[in-house]
């Protein structure tokens, strides 16, 4: 069963919902974009999320402060990397972390081995922001990746339509959504039930 992350929540409302359908990650964007919340709103929103539901911040490029003050005011379980954080800085800061590669060619995807992160997301490249931009890119660049499959999340352009046939080709551990769960740039309940229903009962071919 693929693990759902859910990103840019900004309401208790899509919390609940996410949590009810059983979404494993819910991320919070720390990083300049439309769903940039502060951590103290974060801190607010972990408050109905219990420990089984992981929370995750997102950054991109971020001072070793802004992480630190991040996790302790909202009591994080992974911080995302989402710019050029190098594997060095990620490693000294030591929180259980994910890290984002936009893919664009094969050269992207190899730069992944460089890094000793719990999960590795890919992504298409981001539009106006560093990510988040609802497009989907080639899932076959995947095809030769060395890490395991246990420790990849697939992002990028996913929706209730695709998202089924992601995993049964790239066989990921989990699915990562943002804009594929918005309705006109809001976050839709409906859409966050249908999206988690979809991911959690779709079938990788390889596995099961
Ligand atoms: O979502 C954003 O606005 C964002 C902005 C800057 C850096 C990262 C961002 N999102 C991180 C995520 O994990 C998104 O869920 C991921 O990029 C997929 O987004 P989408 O294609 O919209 O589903």
């Amino acid at each position: 069963m693929a693990r759902v992350k859910i990103c840019g929540l900004k309401e208790e409302e899509h919390v609940q919902v996410a949590i009810e359908a059983g979404a494993t990650w819910i991320g919070f964007m720390f990083a300049p974009s439309k769903r940039q919340i502060s951590f103290e709103r974060a801190a607010q929103l972990a408050q109905q999320i219990p420990s089984h539901v992981k929370k995750v911040g997102v950054f991109v490029n971020p001072t070793e402060e802004q992480v630190h003050q991040a996790v302790q005011v909202a009591e994080l379980d992974y911080v995302q990397y989402h710019g050029n954080e190098e594997a060095q800085f990620i490693k000294n800061l030591g929180y259980p972390s994910i890290k984002a590669f936009s893919i664009r060619s094969y050269e992207d995807v190899e730069k992944a081995s460089k890094y000793d992160v719990d999960y590795y997301l890919f992504d298409a490249p981001g539009t106006d922001f560093a990510g988040g931009s609802g497009k989907v890119f080639d899932w076959s660049l995947l095809d030769q990746l060395s890490i395991s499959k246990e420790r990849i999340i697939l992002a990028g352009g996913l929706n209730q339509e695709n998202v089924g046939r992601a995993i049964a080709q790239v066989e990921p551990f989990g699915v990562d959504v943002s804009s594929g769960v918005e309705r006109d740039g809001v976050k839709n309940s409906e859409l966050i039930k249908q999206f988690i229903e979809t991911a959690t009962t779709s079938i990788s071919v390889a596995k099961e």
